[in-house]
């Protein structure tokens, strides 16, 4: 039986749901010869690890009781009456994990698997990379940090994955790498990658106001942890690197023109996540629902979309005909056309479910078992 030790860095949405798919996926994986040993699972507070690393690994029944009382609200701390495991606070985390990368990285191969939302993984990931690690990220900000970091993740492109850092669980930057690595240049890449927005924009459509379609987008797991990340084009601007990176631009997140749906008053450093939602964002329903009406009186819906051609590479609101690829678009799905030399007239076209815990964390699980030919 071939072992993959794993560790996960981020708990909330996306981590449970992965866990709960490793979880159930058990059966499946034990056919195909595989087992995943999580041996770690981080919070940003705290590390829960199994008691030997080594040798052993948290048992489905932990995992699912971690998910659980995440779920609550709790922090992974409150798991040390569990079950047998070794807990880490904040200050001890990082150093903790770089000790398990180190133990594990040569000798057996160890997936560290970033599901949180944040920049301070990057020098984990960084890190780990060097020890040998495989990494496979949801999150989308290491890979839109400084150059040099980028640089550094890619190093080994084997040992790195993050299909659910663009278009959640849709085989985006897979198809990219096939149509690169055939020596086919990508001249244009448009799209819709940001579920939310995508949800946002096709609700709107039907006349509900922007402050309770928000609201459910959150609810239904498609939003960042804070919503104005997408609301202000960040989310998509940080895609949009991703694959501009990909194809191999040199650009900064400064480069790339962004346009936001709401105001530089009420941006993180004036509002809090719950004054945004409670009192910021009904300011902004009567704008919304006026631009929409304005784009139907041409017949037309508003798109938030992505431009990549050449030196080119922006994300804002279009006006764009109901009956274009774009333009029929419904909920949170995503869809990118790109056009190369083999796909000029027809670009090829990837449309599908583009947010959402339960197939951003399939990507996550599929990129895993992908790298499985790295461990022993
Ligand atoms: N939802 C979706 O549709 C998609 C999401 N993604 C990406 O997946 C990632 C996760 O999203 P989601 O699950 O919704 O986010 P959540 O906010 O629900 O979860 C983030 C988790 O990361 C933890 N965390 C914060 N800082 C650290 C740290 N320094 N080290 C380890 N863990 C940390 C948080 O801890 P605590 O619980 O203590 O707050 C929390 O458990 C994001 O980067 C998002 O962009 C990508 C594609 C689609
Ligand atoms: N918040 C994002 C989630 C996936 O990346 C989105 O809405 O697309």
């Amino acid at each position: 039986m071939k072992k993959i030790p794993l560790l996960l860095l981020g708990c909330g949405g996306v981590g449970r749901q992965l866990l709960q798919h490793i979880v159930s996926c058990r059966s499946l994986h034990a056919q195909q010869g595989i087992k995943l040993r999580v041996i770690g699972v981080c919070d940003s507070k705290s590390l829960v690890a199994a008691s030997d690393v080594s040798v052993s690994e948290l048992d489905d029944r932990f995992l699912l009781e971690a998910c659980r009382i995440k779920s609550a609200g709790s922090s992974l701390s409150t798991l040390r009456s569990f079950g047998e495991c070794q807990i880490y606070g904040h200050s001890e985390l990082p150093q903790r994990v770089i000790e398990i990368a180190s133990l594990l990285g040569k000798a057996t191969g160890l997936a560290l698997v970033d599901c949180s939302a944040t920049m301070d993984t990057i020098d984990l990931l960084t890190r780990a990379i060097d020890l040998g690690c495989c990494i496979v990220l949801a999150n989308k900000k290491p890979l839109t940090s400084l150059m040099e970091h980028y640089d550094k993740l890619v190093s080994q492109p084997r040992h790195i994955r993050h299909e659910s850092t663009v278009g959640a669980g849709l085989p985006v930057i897979a198809s990219l790498n096939r149509i690169l690595s055939s020596g086919d240049p990508i001249r244009c890449i448009i799209g819709s990658l940001s579920g939310t927005l995508g949800y946002v924009m096709s609700e709107l459509e039907d006349g509900k106001p922007l402050s309770e379609i928000v609201k459910a987008a959150k609810s239904l797991g498609y939003t960042e942890p804070d919503p104005r990340d997408d609301l202000g084009g960040m989310d998509v601007a940080r895609k949009a690197l991703i694959l501009a990176r990909l194809l191999g631009s040199r650009i900064v997140m400064d480069s790339i023109k962004v346009e936001s749906l709401y105001p530089e008053e009420m941006s993180p450093s004036k509002m809090s996540i719950d004054e945004f939602m409670s009192t910021g964002l009904p300011l902004l329903d009567k704008y919304i629902n006026d631009r929409v009406q304005k784009a139907s009186l041409h017949g037309n819906v508003l798109r938030y979309v992505c431009v990549l051609e050449g030196s080119r590479c922006e994300v804002g609101i279009q006006e764009l005909p109901k009956n274009s690829a774009l333009g029929r678009l419904k909920g949170s799905d995503n869809v990118l056309e790109i056009y190369s030399r083999c796909y000029s007239q027809q670009p090829l076209v990837i449309q599908g479910a583009g947010a959402g815990n339960d197939t951003t964390a399939a990507g996550v699980l599929a990129d895993i078992l992908d790298i499985q030919d790295l461990f022993n």
